[in-house]
């Protein structure tokens, strides 16, 4: 079998095309989206992310803005920066870029963020709304994922869904949408003891750990949906995703590659959660 490939930028595409619509409507009412993206440091991949979004933004006619800081700065004035952004009413969603510098609570920083601008989904009120299956605004990343199983024509409903990676930007929340649509969910992690006896059992295996193509071919079952949310740079500056793309697409019914995968939907979803944002703002 050689999986169907989901192609992430075609999807991007058409989803942000789609939204020039909405965007146009709320412009026309004056409430034109606004987003504002905060970035510390210099992180290399960080800054090609931020970047992306900001031209992203431009390309759908929202309105966006980057602020960045030094990689020492304090904490305080990042945390007074939001509290600004909060009240700032053409401001619909604020985006603090992970990860920040070590000397930062990343968990005040993010609780900062008023949770009606919060388009991340990272806020505790945002992902308790998840959590009770009523969600406001879903993490960027897993969402992306969900409207490609749409896409995909993957029904959840009954499946056992294996999700390896634990973090709060992806594994957790993916575990909680995919609970929500029906599927049985399992969330792997550095401290399970037999991955292969869960990933091989899987119907769907959604790989987010951070591990250069450590999910191969003959740990997952044939005709299993095998989904790549790593991103890693290899030595020689290629890069790969969690999943070993050339053993897998031989084994999995439908297959994300890496680039060109999940990545580009990640930025996607920021636009829809960022809009969504304007438009609550404008039915008040
Ligand atoms: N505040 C946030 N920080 C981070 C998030 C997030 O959702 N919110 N996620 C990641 C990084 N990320 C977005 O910020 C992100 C990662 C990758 C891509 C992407 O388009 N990848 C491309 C390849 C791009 C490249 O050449 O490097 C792909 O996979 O095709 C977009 C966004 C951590 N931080």
């Amino acid at each position: 079998m050689t999986a169907q490939i989901l192609d992430g930028n075609a999807l991007a595409q058409e989803l942000r095309e789609s939204f020039q619509s909405r965007v146009a409507v709320l412009t026309a009412k004056g409430h034109r989206p606004g987003l504002v993206v905060i970035l510390v440091g210099e992180d290399p991949a960080s800054q090609v992310y931020v970047r992306n979004k900001v031209n992203a933004c431009e390309k759908v006619g929202l309105y966006s803005e980057k602020i960045t800081y030094d990689k020492d700065v304090n904490p305080q004035v990042v945390l007074d920066k939001i509290a600004e952004l909060n009240a700032d009413p053409k401001v619909h969603g604020i985006l603090v870029q992970l990860p920040l510098p070590k000397h930062f609570d990343e968990e005040a920083v993010l609780e900062a963020i008023s949770a009606e601008k919060d388009v991340d989904g990272f806020h505790a009120e945002n992902v308790g709304a998840l959590a009770q299956g009523n969600p406001r605004f879903i993490p960027c990343t897993p969402y992306g994922v969900m409207k490609m199983f749409e896409k995909g024509g993957v029904d959840l409903t009954g499946k056992e869904a294996v999700v390896v990676g634990r973090s709060n930007i992806v594994g957790k929340p993916m575990g909680l949408l995919l609970t929500n649509a029906g599927a049985t969910v399992t969330i792997c992690h550095s401290k399970t003891k037999d991955l292969l006896f869960h990933t091989s059992r899987a119907d769907i295996v959604v790989a987010a750990v951070g591990r250069p193509r450590m999910i191969t071919g003959d740990m997952i079952k044939p005709g299993a949906v095998v989904i790549d949310v790593g991103i890693n740079r290899l030595p020689d500056g290629k890069l790969c995703g969690d999943v070993d793309f050339d053993s897998c697409k031989e084994v999995a019914s439908l297959i994300t590659p890496v680039p060109g995968g999940v990545g580009p939907m990640t930025i996607t979803m920021l636009l829809a959660n960022t809009i969504e944002a304007a438009e609550r703002k404008a039915a008040q």
